[in-house]
Parts: structure tokens; sequence; C-alpha cells
């Protein structure tokens, strides 16, 4: 059985070089009409996520997203393709009018994550990318259908691709939240 995954994960992962610095993001629109996003830098903590917002290809059960800094991101062609399709999310999707692929997330509101925008590699024809490092919101996909007794399933596939299964973040994401949130309550580094 092919528990479907997502394209960079079901046959094993591929982690991509160390002194690779961006390329292009295409939409699935033709050639001639696609949006065209320009990223001046590598991702960071590129993960499979199983939530329900991030954009996944067809019959993927998780969509792989990782950041990059703001101001390495343009939209170097049909900008007006896009639009963002849930004002109300912390996460700011753009995504193409057309095809309804999201070119990039970002976040405007105060939040631990801004001044980082969230971005799918596999829209790229570049290899060098840094592969998936972690599932997160793995517990997520029961959310949009997937059977709880095939859990243990998924989770063992991704172990066995040598990524850790987490329900929520990674430990370093969510300790990038928490550190934000003690500042903000002027906690932090209070004890130890
Ligand atoms: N069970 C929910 C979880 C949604 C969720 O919190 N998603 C995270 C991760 S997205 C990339 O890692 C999040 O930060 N969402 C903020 C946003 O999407 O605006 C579900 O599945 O919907
Ligand atoms: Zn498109
Ligand atoms: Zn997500």
């Amino acid at each position: 059985m092919s528990l479907g995954i997502h394209p960079l994960i079901d046959n094993g992962v591929r982690q991509g070089s160390t002194d690779f610095s961006g390329g292009k993001l295409y939409c699935k629109c033709s050639w001639r009409s696609r949006v065209e996003v320009t990223l001046n830098s590598n991702v960071a903590h590129n993960h499979a996520c199983g939530c329900s917002k991030c954009w996944k290809p067809q019959g993927a059960l998780f969509s792989v997203v990782g950041v990059v800094p703001r101001d390495a991101l343009s939209v170097t062609a049909n900008e007006e393709k896009l639009k963002v399709i849930d004002k109300g999310a912390v996460i700011q999707r753009y995504a193409c009018k057309e095809c309804g692929v999201h070119m990039f997330g970002r976040i405007e509101g105060d939040h631990p994550f801004k001044g980082l925008d969230f971005v799918h590699v596999e829209l790229s024809d570049e290899t060098g990318w840094q592969g998936p490092q972690f599932a997160a919101f793995v517990s997520s996909i029961i959310e949009q259908g997937a059977d709880p007794e095939k859990m243990h399933l998924i989770r063992g596939k991704l172990n066995k691709e040598g990524l850790e299964a987490y329900d929520c973040l990674s430990p370093g994401l969510m300790d990038m939240i928490a550190t934000y949130t003690a500042k903000q309550a002027g906690t932090f580094r209070a004890k130890m």
C-alpha cells in the first residue's frame, strides 16, 4: 500500500546542498502565464506539515513547507494572479487564482515567526533545497479524513525516512514560540 505522504518523501528524502542559495518557484499554470517567485536564500526548518491549511499536491497527505527571510522573497512574474486565500489566518497564504497553488505565506501581525515567509520548494525545478527535516501537525491529518487506526503506519513511514513525527512543531520551533511569549510576558530567563 502506498501511503502517499508527499512526493518529496515517499521514495526517500534527498538532502540539499549547504552552498545552495535559492532559485525560482512556479505555479502550475502554463509557462506563459505562470506566477514566478524568486528566492535569494535556501529554506530553513523545511518540514512535512499535516495541517489543513498548508498547500498539498494532489493525493498527498502532507504538505512540505519551509521558511525564508521575507526580504529574500520577491514575486517576479504575474503577481496580479495572486490572492490571499484566508485573510483571517495567521499566515496569509498567497495562492494563484487560476491553479490554486500557494506561492508563499506571510505573517503580518505580531508573531514569533514574523519576518519569515512560508514556501514549498517542490515548485522549483532546481535541486539543492534543504530536504524535509521533520514532520509537524501529524495528528491533524485525521481532521482531513485520515483513519486514526492507520496513524502508526504513517508515523512509521515518516520515521523510516528519517523524519521525527510531531503533533505540533519541532522542539526548535516550539522553543522559538515560547521564547517570544516569555519576552512578551517579561519572564524570559527569569529562572535557572
Ligand atoms: N489542526 C489544525 C492545525 C493548524 C495549524 O495550527 N497549523 C500551523 C502550522 S502551518 C506550517 O507549519 C500554523 O501555524 N497555522 C497558522 C496558519 O495556518 O495561519 C489544522 O489542521 O487546521
Ligand atoms: Zn497558477
Ligand atoms: Zn501547515
